[in-house]
């Protein structure tokens, strides 16, 4: 397809499948959406009308406006909880948050070269940005993603953070507990993504731990030896360009990247909350299995008193018993 190629894609040793590509008229988009399928959706026109907002426009609109971004020392911005570090804990991120308005973010990627830190925007859009954006905002087909919201029965929308990458940056491999509808504004996004049922082939951490929803697994250098079962992860594989809108079912994991050498990203992503009426047929699903794990490791710490001592208790329970 025009507008990037494979050397441009980071190499990772994982077995990868397609995601199927739909136009946004076809019934198909809504089973799938329906069933917690990731689709690639086209000719939405979802964001067509903010195509402009590349950085020179941006700086132009949102220049003194002071935005969230992360600083990192590498490609990866693994995101953490801040209300998870606890005084006695000894969390050293790779990359903090680090706000600054927009125009000396935009100077910084202007004036980046290799061996500085690395930046990227996080910010939630609402109508305290500018005007200017704001009017561009209300120009999203509100209509159409609103149609979706409705036909599959999800929750509020929570929010829409705008996401402003450098070419090759990197969020690792991760799951959020909302429906993510993501839209691609500039440039070239690769998304890698792994159903519920792989949870034990990606070892996300501790849900007390800052790094919860996150995987352990570093894709980069894989410690095969701590994760063995991430040698079998069988994933899904990606490329989202300008206006194309990626369905990212909740409790799907999912590792971002911006293609190398293609210039910064500019995109937009769509939470949801869940639906709230979820029916509970058996056998469970797989995403509602990730549900109960959480509440047993929440339940278990809240009794302990303890969350260091849930490990204990858990192996205590399983091992020699359930094993
Ligand atoms: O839209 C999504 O869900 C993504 O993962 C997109 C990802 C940035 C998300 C950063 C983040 C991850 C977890 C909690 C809060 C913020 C990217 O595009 O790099
Ligand atoms: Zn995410």
């Amino acid at each position: 397809m025009a507008g990037w190629n494979e050397s441009q894609l980071r190499k990772y040793n994982i077995k990868l499948e397609k995601i199927p590509t739909l136009q946004y008229d076809d019934p198909k988009v809504d089973s799938l959406l329906s069933n917690n399928k990731p689709v690639l959706i086209k000719g939405s026109k979802l964001v067509s009308q903010v195509l402009k907002w590349d950085l020179d426009y941006l700086t132009e609109h949102m220049n003194s406006i002071c935005c969230n971004v992360l600083v990192s020392k590498n490609h990866k911005f693994k995101y953490y909880d801040q209300k998870k570090i606890t005084p006695n804990m000894t969390f050293k991120p790779i990359s903090r948050p680090s706000p600054m308005i927009f125009s000396e973010f935009a100077k910084k990627i202007k004036d980046w070269k290799k061996g500085d830190s690395r930046l990227y925007m996080q910010q939630v859009l609402n109508n305290s940005i500018s005007q200017r954006i704001v009017s561009d905002f209300v120009m999203f087909n509100w209509d159409w993603i609103m149609s979706k919201q409705k036909t599959c029965k999800w929750g509020s929308l929570t929010s829409n953070l705008l996401l402003i990458a450098q070419e090759g940056n990197v969020t690792p491999c991760h799951y959020d507990e909302q429906q993510n509808m993501f839209a691609c504004i500039r440039g070239y996004k690769r998304f890698i993504l792994f159903p519920p049922s792989e949870f034990e082939c990606l070892y996300p951490h501790p849900v007390h731990h800052p790094y919860d929803r996150q995987s352990q697994v570093d894709f980069d250098n894989p410690d095969y030896i701590k994760f063995p079962k991430f040698k079998k992860a069988c994933g899904y594989e990606v490329i989202v360009g300008p206006e194309d809108v990626l369905y990212i079912p909740m409790y799907w994991f999912h590792h971002v990247e911006s293609l190398m050498h293609g210039g910064c990203t500019v995109s937009v992503n769509f939470w949801f909350k869940a639906g709230s009426v979820e029916k509970i047929e058996y056998p469970l699903l797989d995403h509602q299995k990730m549900v109960i794990m959480r509440n047993v490791e929440k339940m278990l710490a809240e009794a302990l008193h303890d969350p260091n001592e849930v490990g204990n208790m858990l192996n205590t329970i399983v091992l020699g018993r359930y094993t």
